[in-house]
């Protein structure tokens, strides 16, 4: 869908792109990189918008340095910033751009009167877009994306700005667009927390550079890790650390979920135990119902793409800490992520 070969686009000052090389599958795929990182100069670049200074590049199989016209024509592009005319409703703005796609002027009104429904704009379509919100103002910019019926939608930082129930609601609207009409969607963000639940796929690029290119599952894969949480109880009054002296006594290797910046555990109620065999649900089980303690869930850990790249950086092995300095930006960047999911996915103030 998606394919660029060794491509580079270098600005006076600071090179944008470094010999990225990456194959983009029909889906919804995920582009995450710090700010910085150069996810809106590769957009631009796939749009036929601006020319790469190195390398190559094609979209659809069309290639971008000259058939710019004819991937806009199949590509929808939601962009970053803030473009909506204030004085004009979402429906007269995307009734325009889809007749700027080419569609008449009936089909144009049609189709984004069912657009602006799938994204959720019902009476406040007809008023001004000035008064809108931000997560009002995301719906609109995502509609005129998806109006002319594209087979790919290049979506950039759809998220940002909007509170923790916007950003869950934009992730499954954009979701929604591969899985009921079959759009392939490539979504940009600078978190990575966001997109392991969105993505079939995740591209993370740092400096310009690629740092991995894996399917979801890949990065979360199962860990050989428990994850226990129970209620407390009158007769005791922590349930966890009840739990915890029960499942150390009976052999297990067993710690709370994460742990504080300075490496004690940290106040949360997840115990973590190691899976030795099918035995060990049975230890756990059982130790919850002597202790008359409340399950409240027992599930199989799975890792977040958060933690491989922490992992993965505090070995600074060559391989995964690239040289670029957006890995200072990197480090920072992955725990800003899980902060993220821990406090329920508040916007990131970087
Ligand atoms: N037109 C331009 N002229 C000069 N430098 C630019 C230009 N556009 C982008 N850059 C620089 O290229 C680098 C990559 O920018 P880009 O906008 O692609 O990053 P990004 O990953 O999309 O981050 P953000 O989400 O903050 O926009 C940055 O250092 C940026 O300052």
């Amino acid at each position: 869908m998606i394919a660029t070969e060794s491509l580079s686009k270098r600005f006076p000052r600071v090179t944008a792109l470094d010999r990225l090389s990456v194959d983009i599958a029909p889906g919804v795929t995920g582009l995450v990189g710090a700010n910085g990182a150069g996810k809106s100069t590769l957009i631009k670049i796939l749009l036929g918008l601006s020319p790469a200074t190195e390398g190559r590049a094609s979209v659809l199989g069309l290639d971008v340095a000259t058939e710019g016209a004819a991937i806009r024509e199949r590509v929808g592009y939601m962009p970053e910033h803030d473009c909506l005319p204030p004085d004009v409703s979402a429906t007269e703005f995307v009734v325009h751009m889809a007749r700027m796609s080419g569609l008449p002027a009936t089909a144009a009104r049609e189709r984004t009167a069912d657009t602006l429904r799938h994204v959720g704009l019902y009476e406040e379509r007809y008023r001004p877009m000035g008064g809108y919100s931000t997560g009002m103002k995301q719906r609109v910019k995502l509609a005129q994306a998806l109006v002319h019926d594209p087979q790919l939608v290049l979506l950039d930082e759809p998220t940002n700005g909007l509170d923790p129930v916007g950003r869950d609601e934009m992730l499954g609207l954009i979701r929604r667009v591969h899985t009921d009409f079959g759009i392939s969607v490539l979504v940009t963000s600078h978190l990575l927390g966001e997109l392991e639940r969105t993505c079939d796929h995740v591209v993370v690029i740092d400096g310009g550079k690629l740092l991995r290119s894996s399917s979801t599952d890949d990065f979360t894969q199962s860990t050989g890790s428990l994850a226990v949480e129970v209620t407390d109880s009158d007769a005791r009054p922590d349930g966890t650390a009840a739990l915890y002296a029960a499942l150390a006594g009976a052999g297990l290797t067993v710690r709370p979920a994460g742990r504080a910046a300075d490496g004690t555990p940290a106040s949360g109620r997840v115990l973590l135990v190691d899976v030795v065999d099918d035995s060990t649900y049975d230890t756990v089980r059982d130790a919850v119902t002597d202790l008359e303690l409340g399950l409240v869930r027992m599930e199989q850990r799975r890792h977040r793409i958060a933690e491989v790249f922490r992992d993965e950086g505090e070995g600074d092995t060559p391989a995964t800490a690239p040289a670029a300095a957006g890995w200072g930006a990197g480090r920072q960047w992955a725990p800003a992520a899980q902060r993220d999911e821990q406090n329920g996915g508040a916007p990131d103030a970087a």
